[in-house]
């Protein structure tokens, strides 16, 4: 299976859980969700004119729209040539799950790799068992979109973005009935505001929760 891919390069996980590893970020083209605030709109649309050789992806910039085909060997050939020495990757976009990621993320773990999968939950999760899947659900969204529960039940994490109170009533009222057990729940401010950090840091202490800020963004890294 071949997947359109925005940018492959290696940092360290920002976000979540898993914050401050040393990963491999593939970030995939396309994504029909619409949250007036991400980060990344140059992967919303594939559009044909944008597609480019795979090595233009590798390692460059890829805030602009382009993108590449690669199947899952083609990816680990791009790991050796860019030199990259982190074992985890890190599965992201646009929507990585509009893809089913199953061999995908097989390939990468019997290659030696953990995975994590970065997802919107608005798209059944197809991944490998040991996958680590991070929901960030996306509610009222433009595209329309709603949040699957087999996504919310496959999450070991979920990492919801917050800016007023109305996105943790939100929140709430998606998890009423998800058995909770054994997953993280992460309250992520939206575009380091003040006001989003500092109820996030208000709500995460009352529930016991997680916080998880975009340390990448801090630290002015990619
Ligand atoms: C760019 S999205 C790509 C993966 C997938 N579409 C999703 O939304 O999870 C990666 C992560 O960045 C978060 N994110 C995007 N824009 C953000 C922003 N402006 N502030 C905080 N988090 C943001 C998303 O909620 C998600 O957790
Ligand atoms: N360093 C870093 N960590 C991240 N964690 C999630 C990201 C994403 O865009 O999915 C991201 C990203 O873009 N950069
Ligand atoms: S679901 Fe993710 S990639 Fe899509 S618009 Fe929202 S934050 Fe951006
Ligand atoms: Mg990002």
């Amino acid at each position: 299976m071949q997947y359109p891919v925005n940018e492959v390069f290696e940092t360290i996980q920002g976000e979540g859980v898993n914050t401050g590893l040393p990963a491999i970020f593939v970030r995939l083209q396309g994504c029909p969700v619409g949250c007036p605030w991400c980060d990344t709109r140059q992967t919303w649309e594939q559009k044909p004119e944008n597609e480019v050789a795979p090595k233009q992806v590798i390692q460059t910039d890829g805030s602009i729209g382009r993108w590449a085909w690669f199947d899952a060997r083609s990816l680990l050939q791009s790991f050796s040539d860019g030199a990259f020495s982190a074992k985890h990757v890190v599965l992201t976009g646009g929507e990585p799950c509009l893809f089913d990621l199953v061999e995908l993320t097989n390939v990468l773990n019997h290659a030696g790799y953990t995975t994590q999968i970065e997802t919107s939950g608005t798209f059944e999760v197809k991944c490998s068992d040991s996958t680590w899947v991070t929901v960030s659900p996306k509610i009222g969204m433009k595209g329309g979109l709603a949040v699957k529960s087999q996504a919310l039940k496959r999450a070991n994490e979920i990492k919801h973005p917050v800016a007023t109170s109305t996105h943790i009533e939100q929140l709430d009222a998606l998890l009423e009935g998800v058995d909770l057990t054994g997953k993280v729940v992460c309250l992520q401010p939206i575009s380091q505001k003040s006001h989003a950090t500092a109820l996030a840091i208000k709500v995460c202490i009352a529930r016991n929760w997680r916080l998880s800020v975009q340390t990448h963004k801090y630290l002015q890294i990619d």
